[in-house]
C-alpha cells in the first residue's frame, strides 16, 4: 500500500478478508473523540458481501456517538484502548443494549481488532456475520489481526507523507523553510523546498550544520549563538527569534527571520532545536526606505539632523578622526527678495549637487536648516579638511547658478557664495558632538565676519560669535 493510495489498498485488503473468512461485512470504524460518557466515531470503511448488507452510507454511521452507560460496552472500549481484539457470538451475548444493538444490525456473529497507529488507539476493524453464529477465534481473528497491522502502516505512512506535504505547502505559502538539528550529533533536517532554496539537490541526503552556518552572516552567526547560549539555563523561555542575513543558492544576502525553539527529552535535557526561516525582505526593505527617508532633507536630499547623528555614530564606531566643514550660504535674504521663494528652493537643490560633486562616497552632507550646511568628513589632516573646503567655496563661487524658468527661453544665472568654519573632532573624550559643532559654528562665524566668501579652520583664539553680533 503505497501512502499516496492508500485508501484504495484498505478498500483491496477489505475486498481479500471478506470472501476468505466468509463474513457478511468488513469495516472499520475511526475513532474520532473519548468523551467521558460517549465515543464517537465514523464509519470509513466497508466491504459488503452483498449490496443488503451495505451501511456506510446510513447516516446514522455518520460520526456516530456510542453512549458509554452499558457496563458491557464500557468493559469493551477499555479493552480496546488496551489493544485487545474480540469476538462475539451474538445469540448467546448476555443481555443489554450492546447486543440489542447488534441484534438491530441483524448481525449474528462479530470479531473486532483495535488499530493501533504510532501508539494510539486509531479506529477498529472488524467482521460481520449476518448468517452465522460462529466463534472467529484461531484463523478468522488472527487473520483480522495481521490485517489490522497493515492497515495501522499505511495510515501511519500517509500521516506522515501528508505531514511532509503540509509543511512543503506551508513553506510556498509563507515563504518559509522548516528545519531541526539534532543536538548529540549535529544532523540537520531540511524540509525540501529550504534544502531545493539552499542550492542542494533533491536528492542530497543530508545537510551539515556548519554549511548550514556558513549561509549566516557573520554578525547575525554570532548573533545566534549568544541566544542559543542565553537559552541554555532557561527553564521556560526556549524559543526565539532572530533577523538574520542568510546566502541561499546565490551570492547576496537575503533578510530571514530564524524562529526556533529548543526541545526537551522527558528528563529535560535540549535535544533539538526546531523551527522556521521566513524571507522578510520585502518588510526590511520597507523599514530601511522608510529609515532612510526618515534621515534625509525633503527639499534636498542631504541628510537632515537625524541623519547626521547617524553619520557621526558611525564615524565614531569606525574611530576615524573627523572634522566637520559648516557652511552657509552668503546674503541668501537678499536672493531670496530678489528672485521669489521659489527660486531659492531650486538654488538649495543645485547647491546641494554642486557641493556632494566635491564629496567622496562616504562624506556626509547635511542640511543643518535654511541655507546652512554641514559636511562631516572621516580619515583627513587638518590640510586635507582645509583644502577641501577650500575647493567647496570656489566650486560655488566659480560660475553661477543658472534656474530654468518657465517664461524665459535663457535661464536665470545666479551668483552665489559660501562662507565655511571647520573644526577638529579631537581625540579628547570630553569633546562633545555639540561642542565640535560649536567650534564649527565659531569658525563660520569668523569667515562671515572676515568678509564672507572665505574659509576659516577653528583655534581657541577663534572669536566667539556672540561677541560681534551687532556688527554683523
Ligand atoms: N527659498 C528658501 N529660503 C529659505 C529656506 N530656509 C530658509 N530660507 C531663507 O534663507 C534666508 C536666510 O537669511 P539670513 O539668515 O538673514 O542670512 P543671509 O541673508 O544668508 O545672510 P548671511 O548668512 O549673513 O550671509 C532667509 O531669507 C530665509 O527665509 C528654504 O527652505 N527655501
Amino acid at each position: 500500500m503505497s501512502a499516496d493510495h492508500w485508501a484504495e489498498g484498505v478498500d483491496r485488503l477489505l475486498a481479500e478478508i471478506g470472501p476468505v473468512t466468509g463474513a457478511s461485512r468488513v469495516w472499520i470504524f475511526q475513532l474520532m473523540e473519548v468523551q467521558p460518557d460517549a465515543v464517537v466515531q465514523d464509519y470509513v470503511f466497508e466491504w459488503a458481501s452483498s449490496e443488503g448488507y451495505r451501511q456506510l452510507n446510513q447516516k446514522r454511521f455518520r460520526f456516530f456517538s456510542s453512549p458509554l452507560k452499558d457496563p458491557i460496552y464500557c468493559r469493551l472500549v477499555e479493552e480496546r484502548q488496551a489493544g485487545m481484539s474480540h469476538d462475539f457470538c451474538i445469540p448467546v451475548m448476555p443481555p443489554g443494549p450492546l447486543r440489542s444493538d447488534l441484534e438491530g444490525q441483524a448481525i449474528e456473529s462479530m470479531a473486532t481488532v483495535p488499530i493501533f497507529v504510532n501508539g494510539q488507539w486509531w479506529g477498529t476493524l472488524g467482521i460481520d456475520d449476518c448468517e452465522r453464529p460462529v466463534s472467529w477465534r484461531g484463523p478468522g481473528l488472527d487473520l483480522l489481526e495481521a490485517a489490522g497491522q497493515l492497515i495501522a502502516a499505511a495510515v501511519y505512512r500517509y500521516q506522515l507523507s501528508h505531514r511532509s506535504r503540509q509543511i512543503e505547502l506551508f513553506h510556498k505559502v509563507a515563504d518559509c523553510g522548516v528545519w531541526e538539528v539534532t543536538l548529540r550529533n549535529g544532523r540537520v533536517w531540511c524540509s525540501q523546498a529550504l534544502k531545493t532554496a539552499l542550492g542542494y539537490p533533491e536528492t542530497y541526503p543530508r545537510v551539515s550544520l556548519r554549511r548550514l552556518l556558513a549561509r549566516l552572516h557573520p554578525d547575525d552567526r554570532a548573533a545566534l549563538r549568544a541566544r542559543l547560549r542565553g537559552l541554555r539555563g532557561a527553564a521556560e523561555s526556549t524559543q526565539f527569534r532572530l533577523d538574520a542575513r542568510v546566502r541561499l543558492a546565490g551570492p547576496s544576502w537575503i533578510w530571514h527571520e530564524i524562529i526556533g525553539e529548543i526541545q526537551h527529552n522527558e528528563a529535560g535535557r535540549p535535544v533539538a532545536v526546531a523551527g522556521l526561516l521566513l524571507d522578510i525582505s520585502r518588510r526590511k526593505q520597507g523599514e530601511q526606505q522608510a529609515l532612510a527617508a526618515s534621515q534625509l532633507d525633503a527639499l534636498t536630499g542631504a541628510l537632515n539632523r537625524r541623519g547626521m547623528t547617524r553619520h557621526l555614530e558611525t564615524l565614531g564606531a569606525a574611530m576615524e578622526p573627523g572634522h566637520v566643514i559648516l557652511l552657509d550660504i552668503d546674503h541668501f535674504k537678499q536672493i531670496n527678495d530678489t528672485h521669489g521663494h521659489l527660486v531659492g528652493d531650486v538654488l538649495l537643490r543645485t547647491m546641494v549637487e554642486r557641493l556632494r560633486h566635491e564629496l567622496r562616497p562616504g562624506d556626509g552632507l547635511v542640511r543643518l536648516g535654511g541655507e546652512e550646511f554641514a559636511i562631516l568628513v572621516g580619515g583627513m589632516r587638518d590640510e586635507q579638511a582645509m583644502a577641501l573646503a577650500e575647493r567647496l567655496r570656489r566650486s560655488v563661487d566659480a560660475d553661477p547658478f543658472l534656474v530654468e524658468m518657465p517664461d524665459d527661453d535663457q535661464p536665470l544665472r545666479v551668483t552665489m557664495s559660501i562662507s565655511l568654519g571647520v573644526a577638529r573632532q579631537d581625540d579628547d573624550a570630553f569633546q562633545s558632538p555639540e561642542q565640535l559643532m560649536a567650534q564649527a559654528d565659531q569658525a563660520l562665524y569668523a569667515a562671515k565676519h572676515a568678509g564672507r566668501n572665505t574659509v576659516q579652520f577653528f583655534s581657541a583664539a577663534t572669536e566667539p560669535r556672540a561677541v560681534n553680533l551687532d556688527t554683523e
